[in-house]
C-alpha cells in the first residue's frame, strides 16, 4: 500500500513527520492537517492529565477540518517530577541532557481520535533507562541538530539510541505514536486495517 495508490482513511491532525511515518509503517495512509494550539501546562494539571488534554484538542482541533476519522497526539518526557517539552535553545537542550543522563525517566505519549464513537483517548506510559551521558557528548549530540524538535530533546531512533540502556514499554510511544494502542482506537472508529478487522 503506498500513499501516492491509497486514499486517506484517516487525518492526522500533527506536523510530526515521525507520526506520518508510524501510520505508514503499519498502512495506514493519512491526509496531514498540523494544527496549532496553546501548549501550555495548566497550574497543578498532572504530566498524565497534560498530555491527554493536548491530544483531545489536537485531534477536535483537526477533525473539524474532515469528515475524516481524526488523530491527535502529544507525547512529554517526564524526569524527577519535571515536564520536558521540545528544548527552544542549546543551554535549555543541555540541561534536558543533563537531567536524563544516568537516571531513568517516563515518557507519556497520549494518542485521541475522532470518529463515530466519538473522541476516544489513551495514553501510554514507556520507562526509558539512560547511560551516563559525558560533557563532550552533550555538546557533539547538539551540533547533530537532532535535538531540536523532540520532546525531552533526544531521539530514541537516532542517534540519541547509544545513550539509552533499556525501555519498558513501547518504543513507537517514545517515538511518537504508540502503535498497538493506536491500531486498537482506529479499529474503534471503524477505520479498516491492513489485517481486514474492524
Ligand atoms: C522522546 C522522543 C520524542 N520524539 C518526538 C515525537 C514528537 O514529534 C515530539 C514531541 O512533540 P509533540 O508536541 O508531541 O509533537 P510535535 O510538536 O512534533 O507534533 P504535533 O504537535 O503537530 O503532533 O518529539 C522523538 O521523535 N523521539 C524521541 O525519542
Amino acid at each position: 500500500m503506498t500513499e501516492t495508490s491509497s486514499p486517506a482513511v484517516l487525518c492526522l491532525a500533527s506536523a510530526s513527520p515521525r507520526r506520518r511515518e508510524l501510520l505508514a509503517s503499519i498502512g495506514v495512509v493519512a491526509e496531514v492537517k498540523p494544527v496549532d494550539i496553546d501548549e501550555t501546562p495548566l497550574a497543578e494539571e498532572s504530566p498524565e492529565a497534560y498530555v491527554v488534554r493536548l491530544a483531545r484538542e489536537k485531534a477536535s482541533a483537526g477533525g473539524r477540518l474532515t469528515r475524516l476519522p481524526t488523530l491527535g497526539s502529544d507525547t512529554a518526557v517526564v524526569c524527577e517530577g519535571r515536564i520536558l517539552g521540545k528544548p527552544t535553545d542549546r543551554t535549555e537542550a543541555a540541561e534536558m541532557l543533563h537531567l536524563l543522563s544516568g537516571r531513568a525517566h517516563q515518557v507519556l505519549t497520549a494518542v485521541a481520535v475522532t470518529g463515530p464513537a466519538g473522541l476516544l483517548d489513551v495514553c501510554v506510559t514507556t520507562r526509558v533507562q539512560m547511560r551516563r551521558i559525558e560533557e563532550r557528548e552533550v555538546a557533539a549530540y547538539w551540533a547533530t541538530g537532532e535535538p531540536v524538535d523532540k520532546a525531552g530533546g533526544y531521539a530514541i531512533q537516532g542517534l540519541a539510541a547509544i545513550f539509552i540502556e533499556r525501555i519498558e514499554g513501547s518504543h513507537s510511544a517514545v517515538v511518537g505514536l504508540p502503535l498497538y494502542e493506536t491500531a486498537q482506537l482506529l479499529g474503534r472508529q471503524g477505520v479498516r486495517l491492513w489485517n481486514g478487522a474492524v
